[in-house]
């Protein structure tokens, strides 16, 4: 599918965006872990989390829908999952895979976990070696480093694991795999990764402790079944907050979205970029932090993105490099290298199709450095599969000189089913 993207002249209008990942994620994999049921809604009926939605059924859960974002889980409790008949399919979603790794090294049966081309290719280690640890067994390709990935769950012992990586994915790999076993299982890491997990968890009434970036949690609770409305996602948010960020005279609000302080870097680096960005009506909604967020396009300078704030907007990074080909001056993204191991090479995928505009970018070992301000022209730009990508360079394509085509543009429904017409609706030519 291709997706051709005019330019237009600025962004205007209120709209909301489809639920939080991360967060919907969770809530099937608690959902399925509790005793009751859990009532979800907003959840995100994207590809990746339809992909988790599928696992659980054939781990033998129950689930109505999802159905307009309301999802029905009827929760097993923590032995209740039974043996799939067939390999489980994680589709597109890293998150689903490491996560439910996580589950599936505490379950006393055999399973078969494999993805997409791109999931395959994506390093499965980080989660295999702290699990062994605890127990688990794996079989897989290249020293089981990569799916697909045999998993002989079972009893497990507890660990106090240092992770290599500030990854909420490997944590809650960690922290799942805790709930089966008898102790204290403890996760530390490098820099804050988002919390949702831990969030999650003590809503569903499991107690953490939670000290700097350690979290230690007791095996064998009870969690109980719960609501959970899940925000919308920062993540999608922000292809319309940057668009309305470098397009002067706009002004947008996106309401409803998640600000979980281990996810809102975005507004941080906007505003250090001279964004004019206000948050409005904040509140909570089922444990996570929520806002209104009102762009208004002033044009932006550029700036330095490094350290902790990385953890807290890995997945924006691709459109930032975009505001930053916008914006006058020189950005400079650094100690980002897992941008090299998500769905596609994002530091090699940015550089590649911001060229192909006309930007000036540079390709570092662990980011990129942007000489902002140069016009960009629109191009036939590709997704290489990567649902932010393809995202990323649709922005850019607002602000360019002639029409952009996205090839392989598909790919936006992992995350963000509706993109295209959320762009159309704000658009002002
Ligand atoms: O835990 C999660 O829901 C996610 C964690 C991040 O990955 P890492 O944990 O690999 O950094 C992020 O890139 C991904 O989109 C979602
Ligand atoms: C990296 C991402 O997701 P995942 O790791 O779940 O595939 C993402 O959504 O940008």
């Amino acid at each position: 599918m291709e997706l051709i993207v005019n330019p237009v002249k600025k962004l205007s209008g209120e709209i909301s965006v489809p639920g939080d990942k991360s967060v919907s994620h969770r809530a099937v994999m608690l959902g399925a872990l509790a005793r009751g049921t859990t009532e979800v809604e907003n959840f995100l009926m994207g590809e990746d989390c339809l992909a988790t939605v599928k696992c659980f059924g054939a781990l033998g859960v129950q689930i109505k829908g999802p159905d307009k974002g309301r999802l029905t889980i009827q929760g097993v409790g923590l032995e209740g999952l039974k043996e799939p008949a067939d390999v489980l399919d994680a589709g597109n979603s890293g998150t689903t895979t490491r996560l439910l790794l996580g589950i599936l090294a505490g379950q006393p049966f055999c399973s078969i976990l494999t993805g997409d081309g791109s999931l395959r290719n994506r390093p499965m280690a980080r989660v295999t070696k702290p699990l062994s640890d605890m127990g688990a067994s794996f079989l897989g390709r290249q020293e089981n480093r990569f799916l697909p990935l045999a998993v002989r769950g079972g009893t497990l012992k507890p660990i106090a694991f240092q992770s290599p990586v500030a990854s909420a994915q490997i944590k809650s790999a960690v922290l799942l795999a805790g709930l089966f076993a008898e102790g204290e299982t403890t996760v530390t890491e490098p820099a804050p990764s988002r919390d949702h997990t831990e969030r999650m968890l003590e809503s569903f009434g499991v107690q953490l402790l939670r000290t700097g970036n350690t979290v230690t949690l007791q095996g064998r609770p009870q969690l109980r079944g719960n609501k959970v409305r899940v925000p919308g996602d920062i993540s999608s948010a922000a292809f319309p907050l940057v668009a309305a960020a470098i397009l002067p005279g706009s002004d947008i609000t996106v309401t409803g979205v998640g600000i979980n302080p281990t996810r809102d870097g975005l507004l941080e680096v906007l505003r250090k970029m001279g964004a004019n960005l206000e948050l409005l009506n904040i509140r909570m909604q089922s444990g996570e932090p929520v806002a209104d967020i009102r762009v208004r396009g002033t044009g932006l300078k550029g700036t330095e993105i490094s350290g902790e704030l990385i953890p807290r907007l890995i997945d924006e990074i691709p459109v930032l490099a975009v505001a930053a080909a916008y914006a006058e001056g020189t950005t400079v993204i650094k100690d980002a290298a897992e941008l090299k191991v998500k769905e596609s090479n994002r530091i090699a995928t940015v550089a590649e199709e911001l060229k192909k505009f006309g930007a000036d970018i540079e390709e570092l070992p662990d980011g990129l450095i942007v000489q902002g301000g140069k016009p960009l022209q629109g191009t036939v730009a590709q997704s290489y599969g990567d649902h932010r990508i393809a995202m990323a360079m649709a922005v850019a394509g607002l602000g360019a000189s002639r029409p952009t085509t996205i090839e392989g543009a598909h790919c936006v429904d992992v995350s963000f089913p509706g993109f295209a017409h959320a762009l159309k609706f704000l658009a002002v030519e």
